[in-house]
């Protein structure tokens, strides 16, 4: 009888809790090749388990008894952490439904993110125990180490995380607690995050910006000197605050791909008409309901995607009269569906989230 050592193939975005502790898929696994499965060596050891591969052939698999799994390790000389992404928009998530401060500064959670110095991310996301009679609460770091009050790809990995600490499986959907008031995900069939954003805030005062409103208690198409260019902008809080631009004076279509966003990104985020600093997107119209757009991040720079930021674009180009309510947008890390209702007032926000890895790290 053959004795081998085990190679299995879990896939990185597949609960490995479960796939582990059940023999039929550690069966399939092992005797199935079909790669879109990462290839994971894991030396089982300490006893063997017969499997069936035929009716006339078994083989003996060492196999050691499953450890506990990751996300149910307890020990407080380790903070253990799951990285997600949502369309390259990536985070480290911190269980935190045991009390309710984050287990980690905001100092702390800038070194996390550094992309040479530490485990590298846009921020960290802490999933809290609910309030006010919802689910849970989601705080966030940004990479600057700021608090914002909201962020719509960290929503769609928060809930995908939430599911594995949960062991839940299938469609489900959440109250969630945000700075920005109550957020509503939902995990659809196919795997993928609905979100009901809430409101768009409009009123100046509010986003905040100390632009003048021209429409309605609202900034719209208005003209923004920044460092010399005029560029036309519109305001709109998702809870926190964007300024969305379409064209400036002299430009009436943007290209976004050949902006230098990393030298005219800081200049909007600093800029002292927005008194909390500001997300910026810039906006390329390719029909009235596909839009393509690069976005500098309040306390984060330049990031593949931004939840809240596409989510504010679609409001401003209706506002604007250049798109339809129910638009795609393109970011650099993959598209997002966006549809502001009519019959509501709530932008609906679809897209991925994906998990990457599992680690841990000495406290
Ligand atoms: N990437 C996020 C937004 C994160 C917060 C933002 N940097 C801010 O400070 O407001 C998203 O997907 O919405």
């Amino acid at each position: 009888m053959a004795t081998i050592t085990a190679t299995i193939t879990v896939s990185l975005t597949t609960p490995t809790r479960r796939s582990l502790t059940n023999s039929v898929n550690l069966r399939y696994l092992l005797f199935n090749s079909h790669s879109k499965f990462a290839t994971l060596q894991r030396s089982f050891k300490s006893h063997k388990t017969r499997i069936a591969v035929s009716s006339s052939l078994s083989i003996d698999v060492p196999v050691k008894t499953a450890p506990p799994s990751f996300l149910d390790r307890i020990d407080t000389t380790f903070l253990h952490f799951a990285k997600y992404h949502g369309l390259g928009n990536d985070f480290v998530l911190i269980d935190n439904r045991d009390i309710i401060e984050p287990k980690i500064s905001p100092e702390k959670a800038v070194q996390l993110c550094d992309r040479n110095f530490g485990v590298g991310a846009d921020g960290v996301i802490f999933v809290l125990p609910g309030f006010n009679g919802t689910d849970y609460t989601m705080r966030i770091f940004n990479s600057d180490g700021s608090e914002p009050e909201m962020c719509g790809n960290g929503v769609r990995c928060f809930v995908k995380f939430v599911c594995q600490l949960e062991n839940l499986h299938g469609r489900h959907s959440f109250t969630i607690h945000t700075g920005a008031g109550l957020i509503v995900p939902e995990i659809l069939e196919d795997g993928n995050v609905r979100v009901d954003m809430g409101e768009p805030i409009l009123k100046a005062s509010d986003v905040p910006t100390k632009l003048p409103p021209n429409k309605d208690h609202a900034v719209v198409k208005s003209e923004l000197d920044v460092d010399g260019i005029m560029w036309n902008v519109t305001c709109v809080s998702m809870g926190n605050p964007h300024c969305v631009t379409f064209s400036g004076k002299g430009f009436e279509n943007l290209f976004v791909d050949e902006l230098k966003l990393a030298e005219i990104g800081p200049n909007f985020e600093h800029h002292e008409m927005f008194p909390a600093r500001t997300n910026t997107e810039f906006v390329q119209v390719l029909s009235d309901s596909h839009l393509k757009i690069r976005v500098w991040e309040r306390g984060a720079g330049e990031t593949l995607a931004c939840g809240t930021g596409a989510c504010a674009t679609v409001v401003a180009a209706v506002l604007e009269g250049c798109a339809e309510r129910n638009c795609t947008v393109d970011l650099p890390g993959g598209p997002l569906q966006i549809e502001w209702r009519e019959k509501d007032n709530h932008v609906y926000m679809t897209g991925s989230a994906e998990l990457v890895y599992y680690g841990s790290l000495p406290l």
